[in-house]
C-alpha cells in the first residue's frame, strides 16, 4: 500500500537527492525517523516517491536471514588402520579428492553372513528418491533391497556404533542400514548420493537431517567377477570384497564423489551402505 498522504516537495526532492547520491534506502528511512516520521509512515513515503512496491523495501531494511549453520562432518579415517570399539579397520587407501578410503576388514565374515540372512526375506526391488522425496522404482537401480531400521537388531546396532565412532559422528545423522543384492548384469549408474539443491523436492527431501555429507558402502560377499565401485571422475575402481567398505566424503555435494555399482559379471555381490546427513535424521532410538 502506498501513501495516499500528499507530500510536500520538498521532501520528495530531498528524498530524490538522497537516494541518488548514494544513500542507502536504509538510511533514508533512518534520517527520515530522526527527523519525526514513524517507520510505516516513511516506508509509505519513500515507496511513492521512488516508485517501488512496499515489499521491495523489505528487502533493503530487514536484516539478511542468518546462514543456517554449518552441520556436522564426518572424521575421515586414517592410515594405516583404526581401531573402533576393539575391532581394528585397516585403510587401504586414501584420496583426498573425493574424499575417501578403502577399509578393509571394516566387517567380519560372520557379520557379513548375518547380514545377507537378515536382509534376504525383505527384499524388494530397490527404489530411489523422487524430487518430492517419495520413493521410487528407477530403472537405473536394477538391484533388489531393503531398509533396516535403524538400531533394529544388536547386530544392527554393533555395525551402527562402528560407523559412528570411526567417522565421529552421532548414530541418529544416519539413515537406516540399506542392503542391496545384485545378480549378473545388474547395477546401479553413476550418481550422486547428496541430493541436488537445484532440484524442487529438495526442501522436503532435507528438511529432517539437511544434506547427505558422506557414505559407507560394506561389502557383504565377494562378486565372482565385476560388481566393483567405480568413481569415474577420478578413475578409481573399489573391488567388492567380502568385509571390506568404501567411505567416501562429498561435504554438501562434491561432484568427484559421482560413483557407479558396476555390473555384476558373475556371481552375485551383496552390499549394506550407510548414508549420512550433516544433522540429526534419526530419533534417538536408544
Ligand atoms: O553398488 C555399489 O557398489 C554402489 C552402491 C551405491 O552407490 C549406493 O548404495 O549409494
Ligand atoms: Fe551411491
Amino acid at each position: 500500500m502506498k501513501s495516499h498522504l500528499p507530500i510536500r516537495p520538498e521532501l520528495r526532492e530531498w528524498i530524490l537527492t538522497t537516494t541518488s547520491a548514494g544513500h542507502s534506502v536504509d538510511t533514508v528511512l533512518k534520517m527520515m525517523q530522526d527527523t519525526g516520521y514513524d517507520l510505516r509512515q516513511s516506508r509509505s513515503i519513500l515507496a511513492t516517491v521512488l516508485n517501488m512496491p512496499i515489499s521491495a523495501l523489505d528487502a533493503h531494511t530487514q536484516a539478511p536471514p542468518a546462514p543456517k549453520s554449518q552441520g556436522r562432518r564426518t572424521r575421515h579415517p586414517e592410515a594405516p588402520q583404526m581401531v573402533v570399539n576393539g575391532h581394528t579397520v585397516h585403510v587401504g587407501l586414501s584420496m583426498e579428492s573425493p574424499a575417501l578410503r578403502v577399509l578393509n576388514d571394516f566387517l567380519s565374515a560372520e557379520e557379513c553372513n548375518a547380514l545377507i540372512e537378515q536382509a534376504r526375506p525383505r527384499l524388494q526391488r530397490a527404489r530411489t528418491v523422487d524430487s518430492s522425496g517419495k520413493q521410487q522404482i528407477d530403472a537405473r537401480r536394477t538391484s533388489e533391497g531393503m531398509f533396516f531400521v535403524t538400531g533394529e537388531t544388536p547386530l544392527i546396532q554393533r555395525i551402527e556404533q562402528r560407523i559412528a565412532s570411526m567417522l565421529s559422528i552421532p548414530v541418529d545423522h544416519g539413515e537406516g542400514l540399506q542392503v542391496l543384492h545384485y545378480l549378473p548384469g545388474q547395477q546401479y549408474e553413476p550418481h550422486y548420493d547428496w541430493f541436488n539443491p537445484d532440484q524442487p523436492g529438495f526442501a522436503a527431501i532435507t528438511a529432517k537431517g539437511g544434506q547427505r555429507i558422506a557414505s559407507l558402502v560394506m561389502y557383504l560377499n565377494t562378486p565372482e567377477a565385476g560388481g566393483g565401485t567405480a568413481f569415474p571422475q577420478v578413475g578409481v575402481t573399489v573391488t567388492a570384497l567380502c568385509g571390506s567398505a568404501v567411505y567416501f566424503a562429498y561435504d554438501t555435494g562434491d561432484e568427484a564423489s559421482l560413483h557407479a555399482g558396476l555390473p555384476v559379471q558373475k556371481g552375485e555381490k551383496w552390499i549394506a551402505t550407510k548414508w549420512l546427513r550433516e544433522r540429526p535424521f534419526q530419533k534417538a532410538a536408544r
